[in-house]
């Protein structure tokens, strides 16, 4: 099986870039089926060949992620932060081979996957912290009560702990950030987690790259292999054998609609069901009020295009819906973007697949009697997408659901509405988002106010005078939001707080001292701020 021969540079291989996958510590090459990257730009294939994993193959993955799961978990704090840093240390040290094949397979352009790569290690490095930190153990303790009358009160004491081993399936749209090495891998790895994850057929090599980066350090940590394992799928066979193997507690995915619900499916039919944080579609409202657009409507318009064009539109938080009162302040905004997007280039999309999807999605919109064309982008070569923007009325976009579907790309979409209770309307109507963005001046901050309730119930993250695109990692980041945005809105996929989705509370009931965990003795020996008899006590000297 592993140690296969490297194949030579000059066929497309190199020292790291083998057709590989890792099942522990093993490097193996897959036997089911063959699929290349292509490089969007060029259309041209790009070698070497991925083949997928056997049943068998997964099986092992999942039988050494079970394995390591209560060795990994019981880990000291520190050696699973160090862990953590020793996987952004070795995403770094691949150098520039990782951005050069990442923008081959993405079509993205350098500086673009520069930033990701500097977010992917930057998370990896603040979950070590969130780790060494302790705080997200969420411990309380609250004493016994012998004396309490007219019942005695029991000694309880709660902490966290990890679900078990996590499969994450990486996204197209983000390869590093959103993928191998990306938050859910990074937020479960902190959590106490083995990781299976399942490579994105569009950037295999990259996968493997970073695969072989967080390999190498389980191995350099001491650590049990099956902390982490990498495989390929050449259809849809391993990823759903892997959302269905009983030995995978949790789920974190970020692509369509419909893989997110066939993987969710899976899993809600399994003898024991697990939950899947599934990230799908989302169009973003941003929210025009009137004394915004009077005030700086030029200037939001400039925003919301650059926010359009970021990354060819393949941000799940692209701003896909303008919502406006008509009139002559809409009206001026209107033709500031349609100017600036009649000046922009297509862009590369990641995939002839997503190119061919956004071709329709624009059809669909352009085709649509209701709807008309407000600007179109320049004209692109093969897999570029023409940036595109639509209008409708409020009536319109009501009365046809399919006007509120995500179109993956720089395209966007004004609903006109005739006053304030349409407007409200029209938000009503949406399923979850992850983002809404209000653009206000002083004026309109009444009016805003009244919408903020319904904007709480729709979306993760409520914006002012910004775009979503973008994500901050931070503790107080939600990326996230009601169904179909994600699958399950009570969790983040970017931030500190995206650990949560991979624990779960036990309580320990009357139990002795020497049979506690650690950081749940009375002489906290951890030093980890704690919640005792309701009241926080800090750890740490
Ligand atoms: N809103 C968002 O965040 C994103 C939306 N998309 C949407 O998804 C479309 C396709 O893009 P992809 O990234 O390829 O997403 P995708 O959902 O087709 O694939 C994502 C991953 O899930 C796997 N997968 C998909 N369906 C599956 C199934 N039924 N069973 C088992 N595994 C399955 C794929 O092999 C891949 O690894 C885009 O055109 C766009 O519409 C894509 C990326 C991000
Ligand atoms: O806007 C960002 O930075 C992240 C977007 C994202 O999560 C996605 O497109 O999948």
């Amino acid at each position: 099986m592993g140690g296969a021969a490297p194949i030579p540079a000059s066929q497309g291989g190199s020292d790291v870039i083998n057709g590989e996958m890792f099942i522990g510590s093993r490097s193996v090459r897959g036997t089911s089926g063959e699929a290349r990257a292509v490089n969007p730009t060029t259309g041209e294939t790009i070698e070497p060949a991925y083949r997928g994993a056997t049943l068998a193959e997964l099986d092992e993955a999942c039988r050494l992620a079970w394995e390591a799961f209560d060795p990994y978990r019981s880990l000291e704090p520190e050696a699973r932060a160090k862990f953590l840093e020793a996987i952004a240390q070795n995403i770094l040290d691949i150098g520039d081979e990782l951005i050069e094949r990442a923008m081959a397979e993405s079509g993205l352009p350098r500086p673009r996957l520069e930033g990701e790569r500097g977010r992917t290690v930057g998370q990896l490095r603040l979950f070590a912290q969130v780790v060494r930190d302790g705080r997200y153990l969420n411990l309380r303790i609250d004493p016994a009560q012998p004396e309490r009358k007219p019942l005695p009160r029991v000694d309880l004491r709660l902490r966290m702990i990890p679900l078990g081993p996590v499969a994450v399936f990486g996204a197209s749209n983000f390869p590093l950030a959103f993928s191998v090495a990306g938050g859910d891998t990074a937020s479960a790895l902190a959590a106490g987690c083995p990781v299976v994850a399942k490579a994105h057929p569009a950037h295999p090599g990259t996968s493997e790259l970073v695969g072989r980066a967080i390999q190498k350090a389980v191995q350099d940590s001491g650590l049990p292999e099956g902390v982490f394992s990498l495989i390929f799928d050449s259809g849809y066979e391993i990823g759903q054998a892997l959302v269905a193997d009983p030995r995978i507690k949790a789920v974190g995915f970020t692509g369509s609609r419909r893989g997110g619900l066939a993987l969710m499916k899976i899993a809600q039919r399994r003898d024991e069901p697990i939950p899947v944080y599934a990230e799908m579609s989302s169009i973003n409202p941003v929210i025009l009020f009137p004394g915004a657009l009077v005030e700086r409507g030029e200037q939001i318009a400039q925003g919301f295009v650059t926010s359009l064009l970021m990354g060819s539109g393949q941000f799940c938080t692209s701003p896909g819906l303008i919502l406006a009162i008509e009139g002559e302040a809409l009206d001026t905004f209107i033709a500031g973007a349609g100017s600036a997007l009649e000046n922009s280039n297509a862009g590369t999309m990641l995939t002839p697949g997503i190119h061919q999807a956004y071709v329709e999605g624009v059809e669909r919109l352009r085709s649509h009697t209701q709807v008309k064309p407000i600007a179109h982008g320049k004209a692109g070569e093969r897999y570029q997408g023409v940036p595109s923007l639509f209008s409708t009325s409020a009536e319109a976009f009501l009365a046809d659901k399919a006007l509120a579907e995500e179109v993956f790309g720089s395209t966007s979409l004004v609903v006109r509405c005739r006053d304030e209770a349409e407007l409200a309307r029209v938000l009503d109507s949406l399923e979850g988002q992850l983002t809404a963005s209000l653009h206000i001046a002083e004026a309109d901050h009444d009016d805003a106010r009244k919408l903020i309730p319904v904007l709480e119930r729709k979306v993760g993250r409520i914006l002012v005078n910004g775009f979503g695109t973008g994500v901050e990692v931070a503790p107080a980041m939600v990326h996230g939001g009601p169904f179909p945005s994600t699958s399950d809105g009570r969790s983040t996929s970017v931030g500190t707080l995206a650990i949560d989705r991979f624990l779960r509370p036990v309580s320990y009931q009357d139990m002795p001292e020497a049979l506690l965990p650690a950081e749940l003795r009375d002489s906290n020996p951890l030093g980890i701020d704690r919640l005792v008899d309701g009241k926080p006590v800090p750890g740490a000297a």
